[in-house]
């Protein structure tokens, strides 16, 4: 990988000759590189000051270790990076990948607002050691983020991008969808491996698999409520909060449907789709940390200003483990 350092210290020419290398190493890497399986997004623990747990993130990497994922995803919307320094994004992409053994795939976020913070944070988070990174839609002038605009955005970051991009769209906290136009078309780029879609529309996911199928594009479905579905259309894999807590069914889940064992399967996901929702679209990541704890993860609190969950709301949370099982 070619240090951040010695690249700012070449001249523009000699970043032009480079840059076309490196494109051309991660066309290589993005037709080679096999994104199937399942990712948990991993939360971010903060100590009691709101700083960044270091350790205790740490602890939960022991513990995923454990459990056959893929990879992990740093920074998806679960990792509350939005709510995290520059600095600190690229330090947990660090501190992840000292800890991650070199089978597993470390994913990271490194979408931003403009394309050109998304460009720079890609190239660290590529440094600090990404196999891929997540590059969600850019969303607070949301009505100007048609099409035309995302497509843009997109193909800049992948143009210049050291790895392998997956598209990330999640309607629920961005407000807007990538348009499945705009997925087919990027689905072209040489540097856009896949997509991960947290929106939930099981045909839109079966559309973008069959309009995408001459390409090496890969589809992952978005979160644990919808994942036999998706992969009953053509999904590759899952990136889903709920494995932050029940990993080792969620790769039980997969490893079902990879082996068209639907029944079983079909068990399985309906037992998922309560808890998912309370750690998600219900309660969001306050509720998946709470969880995490109940589980023997780190969780902990969240940054502020999101709130710890009310009495009232970990009653439901509780429920909605306990009437399916899991507690
Ligand atoms: O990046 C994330 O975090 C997720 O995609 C989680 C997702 O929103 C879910 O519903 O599981």
């Amino acid at each position: 990988m070619l240090c951040v350092r010695v690249w700012r210290g070449l001249s523009p020419l000699c970043r032009g000759h480079l840059s076309a290398w490196k494109r051309s190493q991660s066309r290589t890497a993005a037709s080679r590189l096999d994104l199937s399986g399942m990712y948990p997004p991993i939360a971010t623990p903060f100590t009691p000051e709101e700083d960044v747990d270091y350790q205790k993130l740490e602890g939960n990497l022991q513990k995923y270790a454990k459990i056959p994922f893929k990879g992990l995803v740093v920074q998806g919307s679960n990792g509350e990076y939005p709510y995290l320094t520059e600095e600190e994004r690229v330090e947990v992409v660090k501190t992840v990948r000292r800890s991650l053994p070199t089978d597993k795939l470390l994913m990271a976020g490194s979408g931003c607002e403009s394309t050109r913070a998304t460009v720079q944070l890609t190239e660290k988070m590529a440094a600090a050691g990404a196999d891929v990174v997540l590059v969600v839609t850019p969303c607070f002038y949301k009505g100007k983020m048609d099409g035309r605009a995302l497509i843009q955005h997109f193909t800049k970051v992948a143009d210049s991008s050291p790895v392998p991009v997956v598209l990330y769209s999640v309607p629920a906290n961005t407000g807007l969808e990538l348009p499945l136009d705009a997925v087919v078309q990027l689905s072209q780029h040489p540097n856009v491996l896949g997509l991960k879609d947290s929106g939930g529309d099981i045909s839109r996911i079966g559309l973008i698999v069959h309009k995408t199928k001459t390409q090496d594009f890969q589809v992952l479905a978005g979160s644990a409520g919808f994942l036999m579905a998706a992969y009953s259309v053509g999904a590759v894999g899952g990136v889903c909060a709920l494995a932050n807590v029940l990993g080792r069914e969620l790769c039980e889940l997969e490893s079902l449907c990879v082996s068209g064992r639907w029944e079983e399967a079909r068990g399985l996901q309906q037992r998922l789709i309560e808890p998912n929702a309370a750690v998600t679209r219900k309660l969001g990541v306050p509720a998946l940390k709470q969880a995490m704890e109940w589980f023997g993860f780190h969780g902990g609190a969240c940054r502020s200003p999101l709130q710890p969950l009310t009495e009232a709301e970990t009653q439901q949370l509780r429920r909605d483990f306990s009437s399916n099982g899991w507690l």
